[in-house]
């Protein structure tokens, strides 16, 4: 399962205007870290400062055949990429700087889709930069930043240094209660390690008990839990200190004001492979215009591998990874995040699934 050694990893970096994007690719530029990157910047016709950086790419987003609308594309990022790849010497790694208001979806889509592109990159995270100061105004009036959250595989939480403790455990509540499932960094002038957040395969379902052990946990509680110091580690980031659950559901409304939150589901039985294949496509098909993202890892029966999967909209990869280890505790969990999510309906199809 690791053809991916040999692809360049990519990076998209989202985030609202002004939330710390370009001061984290400096960072990433100009840090003696020995790796060669490549900036791919969408500037929307702009003349924007960004443009000392590597290459720009045009806004041209096309629809894919299947005519579902929530399945678009980015033509002139294949474009760029292809071009980027065929270079000699190539690069170790790919960054991807989308405007502040864009959505994060078509160019996540693009690496699925396209064979090229597909054969020689691999996304490595989708990462957000979040303005903690301004978010609980932007999740109230801006769609695209709470979208550019629930698509997070990642969250820079940025700014810190503007608000209270109690700010921002308001604002990581809020964070979590659309996408429960992203390692939160703490981060001022967007500094958190690079290490810490490049090249961990954040978008890559085999790692993520590394980064969120949460995920394969049971749930602490029900939708809108406040994770405490037991979750969303990074065990590179030593400034995380989540003492207490900072009980800050006064912004439980604005995530609700767009209608986009997190469910995750947990089954502690084996899974039948084609039911839970076929459920998972018709989901998709039905309500993949309002699911943003899915992620799971689930117990097969018959099978010692964990089977992990990983959605865009309506476009779903699955793959068998590595064995369940013979100390773990097996049980199948997936998070759906995205609107208009009926809990009560995705818990039954998941459950009806038991082999
Ligand atoms: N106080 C404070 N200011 C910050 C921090 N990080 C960045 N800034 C400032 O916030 C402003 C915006 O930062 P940028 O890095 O340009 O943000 P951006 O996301 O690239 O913005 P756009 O290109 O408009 O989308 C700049 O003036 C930064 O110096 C921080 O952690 N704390």
């Amino acid at each position: 399962m690791s053809p991916m050694n040999a692809k360049t990893p990519v990076t998209v970096l989202t985030g609202y205007l002004g939330a710390g994007k370009t001061t984290l690719l400096n960072r990433i530029l100009t840090e003696d870290h020995g790796k060669r990157y490549a900036v791919i910047v969408n500037e929307f016709g702009e003349v924007g400062i960004d443009n000392e950086l590597i290459v720009g790419a045009d806004e041209e987003v096309f629809e894919m055949n299947n005519g579902c609308v929530c399945c678009t594309v980015r033509g002139d990022l294949i474009r760029v990429l292809s071009g980027l790849m065929k270079r000699k010497g190539g690069f170790d790694a790919i960054i991807v700087e989308t405007t502040g208001l864009a959505d994060p979806g078509p160019v996540a889509q693009t690496f699925f889709v396209d064979d090229d592109v597909k054969a020689k990159t691999q996304l490595d995270s989708v990462t957000t930069v979040v303005d903690a100061k301004h978010l609980p105004l932007r999740l109230a009036d801006s769609r695209e930043a709470v979208e550019q959250i629930a698509f997070a595989d990642q969250i820079v939480l940025n700014k810190t240094d503007l608000v209270t403790d109690a700010e921002l455990k308001a604002v990581e509540a809020a964070i979590r209660r659309i996408n429960p499932l992203a390692p939160i960094h703490r981060a001022q002038r967007s500094n958190v390690p690079l290490d810490a957040i490049l090249g961990r395969g954040g978008f890559d379902l085999a790692r993520i008990t590394d980064i969120s052990p949460e995920f394969l946990n049971p749930a602490h509680g029900e939708e809108g839990h406040v994770h405490d110091e037991d979750c969303d580690h990074d065990h590179h980031d030593h400034d995380h200190s989540h003492h207490d659950h900072g009980h800050a559901h006064a912004h439980e409304d604005h995530a609700a004001a767009a209608g986009i939150r997190g469910v995750s589901l947990t089954l502690r039985k084996p899974i039948h492979g084609q039911r839970v294949t076929n459920w998972l496509n018709q989901l998709l098909a039905d309500q993949g215009p309002d699911i943003l993202r899915a992620k799971g890892i689930l117990d097969v029966a018959g099978d010692e591998r964990r089977l992990v999967f990983q959605a865009v909209h309506m476009i779903l990869e699955g793959d068998f990874q590595r064995d369940w280890k013979p100390e773990e505790d097996r049980f199948s969990r997936m998070v759906f995040i995205g609107r208009n999510l009926d809990e009560a309906a995705l818990k039954a199809g998941f459950e009806a699934c038991a082999a």
